[in-house]
Protein backbone atom coordinates (compact mmCIF):
# COMPACT_ATOMS: atom_id res chain seq x y z
CA UNK A 1 0.00 0.00 0.00
CA UNK A 2 1.44 3.64 -0.75
CA UNK A 3 1.42 6.61 1.69
CA UNK A 4 -1.63 7.73 -0.10
CA UNK A 5 -3.91 4.75 0.24
CA UNK A 6 -3.05 4.31 3.97
CA UNK A 7 -4.04 7.94 4.64
CA UNK A 8 -7.46 7.18 2.67
CA UNK A 9 -8.08 3.54 4.24
CA UNK A 10 -9.40 3.17 8.30
CA UNK A 11 -8.96 1.14 10.85
CA UNK A 12 -10.91 -2.55 10.57
CA UNK A 13 -12.06 -4.43 14.20
CA UNK A 14 -8.80 -6.52 14.02
CA UNK A 15 -8.29 -9.30 16.71
CA UNK A 16 -6.24 -12.38 17.19
CA UNK A 17 -2.49 -13.11 15.83
CA UNK A 18 -3.72 -13.93 12.61
CA UNK A 19 -3.89 -10.02 12.12
CA UNK A 20 -0.20 -9.46 13.05
CA UNK A 21 2.40 -8.22 10.14
CA UNK A 22 5.39 -10.08 9.35
CA UNK A 23 8.69 -8.45 9.90
CA UNK A 24 8.73 -8.54 5.90
CA UNK A 25 5.38 -6.51 5.65
CA UNK A 26 6.31 -4.55 8.67
CA UNK A 27 9.48 -2.86 6.79
CA UNK A 28 7.72 -2.49 3.45
CA UNK A 29 4.82 -0.37 4.84
CA UNK A 30 7.82 1.63 7.12
CA UNK A 31 9.61 3.02 3.77
CA UNK A 32 5.98 4.61 2.99
CA UNK A 33 5.60 6.43 6.17
CA UNK A 34 8.47 9.16 6.84
CA UNK A 35 10.25 9.04 9.91
CA UNK A 36 8.59 6.22 11.42
CA UNK A 37 10.68 3.43 13.01
CA UNK A 38 9.39 -0.41 13.74
CA UNK A 39 10.59 -1.27 17.62
CA UNK A 40 13.68 -4.27 17.82
CA UNK A 41 11.00 -6.98 19.01
CA UNK A 42 8.88 -5.87 15.67
CA UNK A 43 5.78 -5.69 17.94
CA UNK A 44 4.99 -1.45 17.53
CA UNK A 45 6.03 1.43 15.66
CA UNK A 46 7.30 4.73 16.90
CA UNK A 47 8.47 8.21 16.00
CA UNK A 48 9.41 11.96 17.87
CA UNK A 49 7.89 14.84 17.08
CA UNK A 50 8.88 18.20 18.31
CA UNK A 51 7.50 21.37 18.47
CA UNK A 52 7.90 25.13 18.81
CA UNK A 53 5.96 25.46 21.64
CA UNK A 54 3.50 23.45 24.29
CA UNK A 55 0.34 25.23 22.63
CA UNK A 56 1.45 23.67 19.31
CA UNK A 57 2.21 20.20 21.18
CA UNK A 58 -1.26 19.88 22.76
CA UNK A 59 -2.95 21.05 19.70
CA UNK A 60 -0.91 18.21 17.51
CA UNK A 61 -1.80 15.90 20.64
CA UNK A 62 -5.37 17.24 20.53
CA UNK A 63 -5.75 16.54 16.85
CA UNK A 64 -3.95 13.32 16.97
CA UNK A 65 -6.83 11.77 20.14
CA UNK A 66 -9.66 13.05 17.39
CA UNK A 67 -8.47 11.25 14.77
CA UNK A 68 -7.47 8.32 17.30
CA UNK A 69 -11.18 8.02 18.79
CA UNK A 70 -12.71 8.31 15.26
CA UNK A 71 -10.52 5.01 14.48
CA UNK A 72 -11.38 3.15 17.67
CA UNK A 73 -7.23 3.05 17.35
CA UNK A 74 -4.90 4.78 19.90
CA UNK A 75 -1.49 5.31 20.40
CA UNK A 76 0.72 5.33 23.39
CA UNK A 77 1.67 8.91 23.63
CA UNK A 78 4.83 10.65 25.79
CA UNK A 79 4.36 14.86 26.08
CA UNK A 80 6.10 17.58 27.23
CA UNK A 81 6.64 21.21 26.94
CA UNK A 82 7.47 20.78 22.83
CA UNK A 83 7.75 17.04 21.93
CA UNK A 84 5.49 13.92 21.42
CA UNK A 85 6.87 10.18 21.53
CA UNK A 86 3.85 8.56 19.52
CA UNK A 87 3.98 4.36 19.62
CA UNK A 88 1.51 2.42 18.01
CA UNK A 89 0.49 -1.16 18.47
CA UNK A 90 -2.62 -3.15 18.18
CA UNK A 91 -3.31 -4.31 21.46
CA UNK A 92 -5.87 -7.18 19.99
CA UNK A 93 -2.96 -9.05 18.09
CA UNK A 94 -0.03 -8.55 20.29
CA UNK A 95 1.73 -6.27 17.77
CA UNK A 96 1.49 -4.44 14.51
CA UNK A 97 -1.85 -4.62 11.87
CA UNK A 98 -2.54 -2.60 8.95
CA UNK A 99 -4.50 -0.25 11.52
CA UNK A 100 -1.07 0.93 13.14
CA UNK A 101 0.14 1.89 9.87
CA UNK A 102 -3.19 3.41 9.04
CA UNK A 103 -2.96 5.91 11.88
CA UNK A 104 0.70 6.54 11.04
CA UNK A 105 -0.06 7.84 7.40
CA UNK A 106 -3.28 9.90 8.96
CA UNK A 107 -1.01 11.38 11.96
CA UNK A 108 1.84 12.49 9.07
CA UNK A 109 -1.44 14.13 7.04
CA UNK A 110 -2.12 16.27 9.97
CA UNK A 111 0.98 17.92 9.52
CA UNK A 112 1.10 17.52 5.89
CA UNK A 113 0.90 21.31 3.95
C1 LIG B 1 -13.14 -2.44 21.39
C2 LIG B 1 -12.12 -1.54 20.78
O1 LIG B 1 -12.31 -1.47 19.39
C3 LIG B 1 -10.70 -2.03 21.05
O2 LIG B 1 -10.48 -2.15 22.44
C4 LIG B 1 -9.65 -1.18 20.40
C5 LIG B 1 -9.54 0.21 20.97
N1 LIG B 1 -8.27 0.84 20.62
C6 LIG B 1 -7.17 0.10 20.39
N2 LIG B 1 -6.01 0.68 20.20
C7 LIG B 1 -4.91 -0.02 20.00
N3 LIG B 1 -3.74 0.61 19.82
N4 LIG B 1 -4.93 -1.37 19.95
C8 LIG B 1 -6.06 -2.05 20.12
O3 LIG B 1 -6.06 -3.29 20.07
C9 LIG B 1 -7.25 -1.31 20.33
N5 LIG B 1 -8.43 -1.91 20.45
Amino acid sequence: MTKAELIAAHCQPRKGAEHALDRARCETLCSQVDGWALADDGKSLHKAFRFEDFHRTMGFVNAVAYMANREDHHPDMEVGYNYCRMRWSTHDVGGISLNDFVCAAKVDALLAG
